[in-house]
């Protein structure tokens, strides 16, 4: 088994990081670059496993995509209706949006296709996006009852027919699945969601020319004729990724660092108003818009953190920074209560478990698991321990942020960092 040791900081955190490309920002731009018919130029595009593994669908589809360095290339399609059987089986690798969002492109392609994934994509949910697109007429099979990978979707036997639904789950991943398929349906398709998730979707449709209409949580998609791809698509840095600096620079006494270029789209903004409500001192530098969302440079400073209370409405804006607000919530004085996070169970492994086991090795008692969240008690004494990624990336760097400000930390599998951010330990070294 590989590990890392990361070591206690000696001073405060310094310097500038330039944040890499949005995962989710860069998956869309692939997959809708692919179905126009004019090459687009994508900039910034997040080099790393997961989005890799979108282009390498794309290009089994039919599309033509060209690296010119490792974070630019051109993507070319065959129109809107020019995808092509794939001649073997697609690969999702670790990703959810990549097989939840192509389920959607795909339910309407008359050609089979076959998805595979890694071991932890196996054991994710799929029925959520599989359940809806059958009531559009989609044939999609799966193991488990047509729940889980391996999956096949079969040509449709007539026309995807737009739908109204209601999604029980706040879900960028099934909101999206369901607006790509509705957009080669007959009638309107609308997702409605019990709060708003992430709308990179929707606001990259636009930008292909493809107005959307959105209506307090719902959103409707029409029949799309005309699929006008942009020539240039400029990926903002991911919010994400900038989330453990932000708590590392709020965490590390002495810390000061300033972040470059973070896309600051307010679906995905949840962690700036948690950590300003804990006391967090950030200030927003340089604000623009990039490629169509906005963004902005983020200048963190220590500052003393308290403990806070938040829930259900406020999770789809901070879904995957939950380990590492866990992380700040350790150094902060106070209780910090999490619930109506059950949707981490089912992310690259049961991420509130896996804090609870893992972090208690470095703090002992200091993280309860609840069913829906968690409560973690601030000030925590914290202590070198040997802990375990449990192959997820977002867990591996929360461990690593947790060690720099603690004793240290050796971390077990920690790899799979490559997931969405190949660059982060080297980065860590580099401010300290
Ligand atoms: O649409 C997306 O790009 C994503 C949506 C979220 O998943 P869910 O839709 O399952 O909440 C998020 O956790 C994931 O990292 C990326
Ligand atoms: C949950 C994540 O991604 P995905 O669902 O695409 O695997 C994540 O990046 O934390």
């Amino acid at each position: 088994m590989e590990k890392i040791q990361i070591e206690k900081a000696r001073q405060g955190l310094q310097g500038e990081i330039v944040i890499p490309g949005d995962k989710s920002i860069s998956h869309r731009s692939v997959m809708f670059s692919a179905l126009g018919d004019t090459p687009v130029r994508i900039k910034n595009f997040l080099h790393a496993q997961d989005c890799m593994s979108t282009a390498a669908c794309m290009e089994a589809l039919g599309a033509k995509v060209e690296f010119i360095s490792d974070t630019e290339l051109i993507v070319t399609g065959n129109g809107l209706h020019g995808l092509k059987e794939p001649a073997t089986i697609l690969d999702a690798g670790n990703s959810g949006t990549t097989l939840r969002l192509l389920m959607g492109i795909l339910a309407a392609q008359p050609f089979l296709s076959t998805f595979t994934g890694d071991a932890s994509l196996h054991k994710r949910p799929m029925g959520r996006v599989i359940k809806p697109l059958s009531q559009m007429g989609a044939q999609i099979y799966g193991r488990e009852n047509n729940a889980k990978l391996p999956i096949t979707v079969v040509p449709a036997k007539e026309k995807l027919h737009g739908m109204h639904y209601d999604s029980p789950v706040a879900s960028a991943q099934v909101k999206s699945a369901i607006l790509l398929a509705g957009m080669f349906a007959e009638g309107e398709t609308t997702v409605n969601e019990p709060f708003v998730s992430r709308d990179h979707t929707e606001q990259m449709l636009a930008a292909f020319g493809v107005q959307l209409k959105r209506e307090g949580t719902a959103v409707t998609i029409q029949p799309v004729e005309k699929f006008i791809a942009p020539q240039e698509i400029e990926v903002p840095g991911d919010i994400s990724s900038a989330a453990y600096w932000l708590v590392a620079g709020s965490i590390v006494p002495g810390s000061k660092l300033l972040l470059k270029n973070v896309g600051i789209n307010p679906t995905r903004t949840g962690i700036l108003d948690v950590l300003k409500d804990m006391g967090a001192k950030i200030t927003l530098q340089n604000e623009r818009t990039s490629g169509g969302e906005a963004a902005a440079d983020m200048l963190v400073e220590y500052s003393d953190l308290k403990g806070v209370t938040f829930g259900a409405e406020i999770m789809p804006r901070l879904i995957d920074e939950i380990p590492i607000i866990a992380v700040a919530a350790l150094c902060a004085q106070g209780d910090t209560v999490i619930t109506g996070a059950g949707e981490l169970r089912v992310k690259e492994t049961d991420r509130l478990m896996a804090i609870a086991k893992e972090f208690n090795k470095l703090a002992p008692g200091a993280v309860e698991e609840r069913e829906d969240g968690l409560v973690i008690h601030g000030g925590a004494n914290l202590q070198k321990a040997t802990a375990f990624s449990y192959d997820d990336h977002r867990i591996a760097m929360s461990l690593a942020i947790l060690g720099t400000v603690g004793a240290g930390v050796e971390i077990e599998n920690p790899q799979c960092v490559n997931i969405s951010y190949p660059e982060f330990y080297q980065t860590l070294e580099e401010i300290q």
